[in-house]
């Protein structure tokens, strides 16, 4: 199982070590357009190896696509991140010439690659490299959802004061600021509907900090997040390479399902080998498909800026 990661800066270098400590791909190839970089990660993570016991290889590549050749999955996470006060939406400008171009060259030296994206914005650079190549639905997936649910369970367990692993949940819709719809109807801790345990207001309030997770990091940190958005990636990378045809909200281009069509936002996908297995339909509560439709709406505002 080969994998490539293009974009060897917080995101990516995060994604190749998660891949690689959880062993389960022979190769990761990690390229980037800045002279070294890719390659001095690669060094760095191969001289993991022995400590944290994987035998991936991972090999770094200065903008050379043949070494990516033959690749079964790929990920793009070149692009620029964003700066505190910012939203994704205002990265397109630069990172819809960069996610067009590369996804160009990946898919010439690895034409059967099934291809995740997550440079921002992720639903609208999805429907980008929809657009823009004539691949089948089913091998373009966006992460988004993933980390968002992830971000929601932890803002559960806090507000539960319970362990994470007791907590589940699930956030779908456009990865924005205000886009993102947690499911707080469906949230459970062991089996029971968490709303036997919060108010109303306490759940409305994890609502709101789960969809300015991304936000209120980039304030902390800076630039955006990385090592949850690593994880996320990794975790995709590992139900397709093992075909374990887990549950996840990704971004998906949407032909009716849902209500919706000819765009990609978050909806709950089974991955396995072939990329999108299914498109889970699950029902919504009439404030949750009201909320959806207006995350919608939010997407296709930002896709109509594309020159596509
Ligand atoms: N979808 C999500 O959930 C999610 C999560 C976190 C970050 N992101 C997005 O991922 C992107 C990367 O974030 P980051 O924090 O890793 O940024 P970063 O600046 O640390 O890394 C981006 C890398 O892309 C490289 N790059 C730029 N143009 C390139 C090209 N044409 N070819 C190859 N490499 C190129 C840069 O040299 C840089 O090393 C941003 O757009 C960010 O908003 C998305
Ligand atoms: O917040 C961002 O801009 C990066 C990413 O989409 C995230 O949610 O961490």
């Amino acid at each position: 199982m080969k994998v490539t990661i293009v974009g060897a800066g917080a995101v990516g270098a995060s994604c190749a070590e998660y891949i690689a400590i959880k062993d389960f791909a022979s190769e990761v190839v990690l390229l980037d357009i800045k002279e070294g970089v890719a390659e001095g990660k690669a060094m760095d993570l191969m001289q993991c190896a022995s400590l944290n016991g994987f035998d991936t290889r991972i090999v770094g590549s200065t903008n050379d696509y043949k070494k990516t050749a033959g690749s079964d999955i790929v990920v793009i996470t070149s692009g620029i991140p964003r700066k505190p006060g910012m939203t994704r939406e205002e990265l397109i400008g630069i990172n819809a010439g960069i996610v067009k171009t590369v996804s160009a060259s990946l898919l010439e030296h690895s034409p059967e690659a099934i291809v995740i994206v997550v440079s921002n914005p992720m639903d609208t650079m999805t429907y980008l490299v929809h657009k823009s190549t004539d691949l089948p639905r089913h091998r373009i997936i966006g992460m988004g959802g993933a980390l968002d649910s992830a971000r929601f369970k932890y803002r559960l367990a806090e507000a539960l004061d319970a362990p994470i692993s007791d907590v589940d949940g699930m956030v779908i819709g456009g990865h924005s600021d205000t886009g993102m719809v947690p499911l707080t109807s469906h949230a459970t801790r062991n089996s029971i509907k968490v709303s036997e345990f919060l108010s109303e207001e306490r759940l409305a309030q994890v609502a709101e900090d789960t969809k300015v997770g991304g936000a209120t990091l980039t304030k902390l940190l800076g630039t955006s997040a990385w090592y949850a958005p690593g994880a996320a990636v990794s975790a995709l990378v590992q139900a397709i390479a093992c075909d374990q045809k887990k549950m996840f909200p990704c971004s998906a281009l949407l032909q009716g399902e849902y209500g919706l069509d000819d765009l990609c936002i978050g909806v709950p996908v089974l991955l396995g080998r072939n990329g999108i297995e299914e498109i889970v339909k699950i029902e919504l509560s009439e404030a949750e498909k009201a909320k959806m439709a207006q995350s919608a709406e939010g997407v296709s505002k930002t896709n109509a800026l594309l020159d596509v």
